[in-house]
């Protein structure tokens, strides 16, 4: 009886210890003007149920709370926004004090110039050398024939191979991007340069701990050694009388280069753009490999647009920008991956200063999610949301649309949009004209918080022909 007394005494205590805390959390953040929302427990807030629940979480506060509402996640007190209307202000309007709040740990790691560390003129400055890396005219002269040679020799032999598509498709995105920074350098660099990356990579999504053997230390320690394996690029090349045909020798040609970066600023810009297209441009691709999988018809049509290409052109002869541009269904395939698998969430943002939203008061400093997710499933724009459907984006109105945010919105829409899929575009050519493949089975795909394959996604590849 003793003992029955003492354990009801702990869970009553416990109970009430919970109860006392989630309402003195509930109280430190109840402030005049905010929206509705619950913040959980102090530090940790709503962390837990958010990377447990999902996209449940947010449908659920939603239901409760309305499109905006309050919560406490990743470490800080948070802003969710599911309100298309209101997603796309806060994306047109950085300049009233809308600025990016990607975490600590994602900017130390990426460096102090990185085009989500700045705003106003740097990030100009940064987005505009950047954007003149990526023009139509240079990836049709410089970077589309750096692609086609890459994927040629990527996906060479994977002929009645197993592969762990997943793998295959990282490797893809991080080895084509350093083609195109440092054309000849980069096979001698790709192999001490990749696991560093990588390590880097997951530095910038762990907790801002610099503590030996945690990965955010790891990430700093990555971050050293590719600064400086960049750092010898540009001292050689310096030195060098050879002349090169790539991104390093844009960012570093005074002649035409009218932003005239610092030697840590085109380090910093390099990093950013292989850690911006690696994890989108892989994972859209591994997925898109699944759905084609999953939806016999649909390959069938992407594989007569590639095979129609592949008929005007000898075997040797690389894609150009007028197949690109004639890869209609290839792009709905990509634009419907990224749609159904929902590869982006949302973006975050966070308050410069006190500012009104939809009628709230947001307090300065409060981050933003940016919480996209949902429109990719909205009926009304997309009859039948969950049916995989590339033919709905052959009507190109629909890419155009003004709650398309696949690749953001404002002034940090996407600059690599056009890369991406161009690089995407020249893997599935090479992939579907050469390859047959069944899935392995018993590989999982989460779709949550990031979508990966957590043991890999693998496929039996063998030859179309045989
Ligand atoms: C399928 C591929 C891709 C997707 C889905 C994608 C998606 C996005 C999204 C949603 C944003 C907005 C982030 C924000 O507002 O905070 C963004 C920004 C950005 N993306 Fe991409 N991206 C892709 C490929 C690439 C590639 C290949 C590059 C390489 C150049 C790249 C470079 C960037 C950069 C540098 C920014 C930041 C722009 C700024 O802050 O002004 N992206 N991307």
């Amino acid at each position: 009886m003793a003992v029955l007394t003492v354990i009801i005494g702990v869970v009553l205590g416990v109970c009430m210890l919970s109860t006392a805390l989630l309402r003195w959390n509930e109280m430190k953040y109840r402030k005049k003007g905010l929206p509705p929302g619950t913040m959980g427990w102090p530090l940790f807030g709503e962390t837990t149920d958010f990377l447990k629940q999902g996209p449940s979480f947010m449908k659920n506060q939603r239901a409760r709370y309305g499109s905006v509402f309050k919560s406490h996640i990743l470490g800080c007190p948070t802003i969710v926004s599911m309100d298309p209307e209101l997603n796309r202000y806060i994306l047109m309007n950085e300049c009233k004090g809308l600025l990016p709040g990607y975490p600590q740990s994602m900017l130390e790691i990426l460096g102090k110039s990185n085009i989500a560390a700045v705003h106003g003129p740097a990030h100009k400055t940064m987005r505009g050398a950047l954007l003149s890396l990526v023009s139509p005219t240079i990836i049709r002269q410089q970077i589309l024939p750096k692609i086609d040679d890459f994927m040629r020799s990527h996906l060479s032999n994977w002929t009645n191979q197993v592969i762990d598509i997943q793998q295959k498709t990282k490797e893809m995105a991080l080895l084509s991007s350093l083609k195109q920074i440092s054309g000849i350098e980069s096979c001698s660099l790709s192999k001490t340069f990749m696991p560093e990356f990588f390590k880097l990579v997951l530095g910038t999504l762990s907790l801002p701990i610099n503590l030996p053997n945690t990965n955010y230390h790891r990430g700093l320690q990555a971050r050293k050694k590719v600064v400086r394996m960049l750092g010898d690029l540009i001292d050689e090349r310096r030195k060098s009388e050879e002349t090169h045909e790539d991104m390093l020798n844009l960012l570093m040609n005074g002649g035409d280069n009218r932003y005239n970066l610092r030697d840590e600023e085109i380090i910093d810009q390099i990093i950013t753009i292989m850690y911006s297209g690696y994890e989108t441009v892989s994972t859209t691709s591994m997925m898109a490999v699944k759905y084609l999988h999953d939806h016999p018809r649909v390959l069938e049509e992407l594989r007569k647009e590639h095979l129609g290409i592949r008929e005007r052109k000898r075997a040797e002869d690389p894609l150009d920008w007028d197949d690109y541009k004639s890869m209609k269904f290839t792009r709905a395939v990509i634009f419907e991956t990224s749609r159904l698998a929902t590869i982006v969430n949302g973006v975050l943002r966070k308050t410069m200063k006190d500012m009104e939203l939809n009628g709230f008061v947001i307090p300065k400093g409060w981050k933003i999610y940016v919480y996209t997710r949902e429109i990719n499933y909205d009926p009304c724009l997309y009859p039948d949301p969950y049916a995989f459907n590339p033919w709905r984006w052959l009507d190109r109105s629909l890419e155009a649309h003004n709650y398309f945010f696949i690749f953001g919105g404002g002034t940090r829409q996407c600059p690599g949009k056009e890369l991406g899929i161009a690089e995407i575009s020249t893997f599935l050519h090479y992939f579907v004209t050469k390859y047959r493949w069944e899935e392995m089975g018993g590989d999982k795909v989460m779709k949550f918080p990031r979508v990966e394959a957590p043991n890999g996604l693998h496929i039996r590849v063998s030859d179309l022909y045989t």
